[in-house]
């Protein structure tokens, strides 16, 4: 049964790129669909609105909920999984991209202005899962670009869509922290030379200094993910 992912967007061109690459061969191959929605097809005033004032005051325009709900009805079933990106959501994550990819159907509104009425995840929390994720401690002009970022890290998790599983084999058996440093050929370049123990052969030192580099790199750049902190 393949994912499928259903985007609700008022910039659906902000998609594009998930007909490239992986992304694009994942749904050639049949092992995902992605199907993008204009919001404004499921307005019904003649300017086609998507906004309006805030309640209580405050700057900028809220979404109103009935084209959402309009656009979200069109293609919920009960196995469907509600994603809203929003600053104030529960932090996206590995662990959590691993459990979107194994999802049976997702739903991804993108909202834009100052967020989306909350009464469109009020009215189908009780009906679906709902999911509101953010992408990180920094703020975004939208949900388009994490909706993005989403797809592409739990896309990538669904079985059979890397070409060479083995690299995720080796990213479930990361250390805690961050990932050692690569390279590749030349040996030298501009006077700069590989590590030579990456060309020593010796399998178990290359993993002991791998093992050092993360560290090295986690203590200097992810201290938070220092095992104990
Ligand atoms: N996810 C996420 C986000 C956002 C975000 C998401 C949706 C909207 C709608 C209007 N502005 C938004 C910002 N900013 N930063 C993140 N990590």
């Amino acid at each position: 049964m393949p994912l499928r992912i259903d985007v609700i967007t008022i910039f659906p061109d902000y998609f594009a790129p998930l007909q490239l690459s992986l992304m694009g061969k994942a749904q050639q191959s049949g092992l995902v669909t992605i199907a993008i929605h204009d919001l404004r097809e499921f307005t019904s005033d003649r300017h086609r609105s998507v906004d309006d004032t805030p309640y209580g005051g405050g700057a900028g325009m809220v979404m109103t909920p009935e084209p959402w709900g309009q656009a979200i009805d069109a293609v919920v079933t009960d196995q469907s999984t509600l994603i809203v990106p929003t600053p104030a959501g529960k932090l996206f994550s590995q662990p959590v991209a691993a459990e979107l990819a194994h999802s049976t159907h997702l739903i991804f509104a993108c909202g834009r202005y100052e967020g989306i009425d909350q009464r469109v995840v009020e009215y189908y929390r009780p009906r679906i899962d709902v999911r509101e994720l953010s992408i990180g401690d920094y703020v975004l002009a939208g949900g388009d670009v994490a909706t993005l970022a989403m797809i592409e890290a739990s896309v990538r998790l669904v079985p059979g869509v890397l070409g060479n599983p083995e690299s995720l084999v080796e990213e479930s058996h990361q250390l805690p922290g961050v990932e050692y440093p690569s390279y590749t050929k030349p040996p030298t370049w501009r006077g700069l030379d590989v590590p030579e123990v990456l060309l020593s052969g010796h399998h178990d030192q290359i993993a002991r200094w791998r093992a050092e580099q993360s560290t090295i790199r986690t203590t200097h750049n992810r201290p938070d993910l220092l095992p104990g902190s």
